[in-house]
């Protein structure tokens, strides 16, 4: 069944803690469900669906359930794709929506990496046996996992196309450039090709600044049935179309270092919203690193496949300059990636522009399609890809 104008994100809200050394992961849940049901204008009651993903801890779903006390919950998903997850579940809640097992669904993202100094999924120290994930075994022999995948293809990338450093930095360049008007952001200073190729060497070719940051907090989303957003007092963001996709040495279906989930993801989102990206007028792009920016912009056809570096290295991603104004909060690689699934900030942004909330020095004039894009994993080995695209309806 298409989830086309079948559901609408009517509330959402960004914790503004970037470091949360006295809060626990599940009083960030309620926090940020709290922020998104008053930004929708709705109370906990109302809520008779919920989605979180791995970063819930306890039993997830229900765990969170019982302690938010949502107690009109008929229907809950925790699926897990990493990343993507938060992308994904708008999708899952639009389509429970379209089926009639809720109309008002809240989906929460929360964690505290800065205080756990935690990051890659618990793949345990090299030759470690360990209850982490199943490639573990294979990987934690060559040091961290998730800096050197992302390394690889970036060197890849390099190799096959003939993408340069500078041209990835120009990427931080943009964020940075948007992130000095959120007052919240992590890294609020702006900063130059130079700067970023000079900073420190984190996994060869990706250096401090190619990287996205460590940060606590969260956020949270309402996505409503028509009828419910009908009677609300807030802008409409009407779910368009929705695409998702897995990428994994088994499953990858031949893909190579250079390419990303979203070369499926992608196409079923356009297909199911009946827009092309030449439509798009502002993007959430998924920023773990540089690299995770360019090769997305590629498969999602932005650009020809290995032309991403002109693309942003001409400025293409910077509001009010380029053709493609993206993570205009500063994005994860300047202002926000709560947990290894910083993939809801992303919905949260483009749906801020969509109602014309972003702020003044970023908003994108008549901004009324928007794409959000997520990837969670390892960009280049196993990854789950989820695309969303949205409207705003007058
Ligand atoms: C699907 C996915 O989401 S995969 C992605 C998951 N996320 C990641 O892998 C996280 C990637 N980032 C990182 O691992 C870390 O930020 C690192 C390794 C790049 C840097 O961490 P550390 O070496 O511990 O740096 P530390 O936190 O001590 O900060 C040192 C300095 O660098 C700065 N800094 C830290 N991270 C970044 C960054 N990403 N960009 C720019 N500057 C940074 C800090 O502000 C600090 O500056 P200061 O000395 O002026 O105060």
């Amino acid at each position: 069944m298409s989830i086309k104008g079948k559901a609408y994100i009517m509330g959402a809200y960004e914790h503004p803690l970037r470091d949360a050394p006295d809060k626990s992961t599940p009083q960030l849940h309620a926090e940020c469900a709290k922020g998104a049901l008053e930004d929708a204008g709705l109370t906990k009651d109302d809520i008779d669906g919920y989605f979180c993903a791995g970063d819930a801890p306890g039993f997830g779903a229900m765990s969170m359930v019982d302690y938010m006390g949502l107690r009109n919950v008929r229907h809950m998903d925790s699926t897990e794709t990493g990343g993507s997850s938060y992308l994904l579940h708008v999708g899952h809640a639009a389509q429970a929506i379209a089926e009639g097992k809720c109309s008002v669904a809240l989906v929460t993202l929360a964690g505290r990496p800065r205080q756990n100094k935690f990051f890659g999924g618990g793949a345990g120290k090299p030759g470690q046996l360990t209850d982490g994930p199943p490639e573990a075994g294979y990987e934690n022999i060559y040091g961290g996992s998730t800096h050197n995948t992302y390394g690889m293809c970036a060197m890849r990338h390099m190799y096959e196309y003939g993408t340069t450093s500078e041209q990835l930095a120009w990427i931080k360049v943009a964020a940075s450039h948007h992130a000095q008007y959120n007052e919240h952001a992590f890294l609020k200073d702006v900063v130059t090709v130079e700067q970023v190729v000079n900073s420190r060497m984190i996994s060869d070719p990706l250096h401090l600044l190619d990287c996205c940051v460590v940060t606590d907090g969260g956020g949270a989303l309402i996505v409503t049935s028509p009828e419910v957003a009908k009677s609300l007092n807030r802008p409409k963001v009407k779910v368009m179309g929705a695409g998702e996709a897995p990428k994994g040495p088994m499953g990858g279906r031949g893909l190579d270092l250079t390419h990303s989930g979203a070369v499926w993801s992608g196409p079923i989102a356009f297909g199911e919203a009946g827009v092309k990206p030449s439509d798009i007028k502002y993007a959430s792009i998924y920023d773990s690193f540089t690299i995770t920016v360019l090769m997305q912009l590629e498969d999602l056809g932005f650009c020809e496949k290995g032309q991403g570096g002109k693309f942003v290295a001409d400025g293409n991603l910077i509001s009010g300059v380029g053709k493609l104004p993206f993570n205009t909060d500063g994005g994860g690689l300047c202002n926000n990636h709560p947990t290894n699934r910083g993939g809801i900030t992303k919905v949260i942004e483009a749906v801020r522009q969509l109602r014309g909330e972003a702020h003044p020095k970023v908003q994108v004039p008549n901004c009324d399609i928007a794409l959000a894009h997520g990837t969670g994993g390892s960009l280049g080995t196993r990854h789950g890809a989820a695309t969303l695209i949205m409207e705003r309806e007058a």
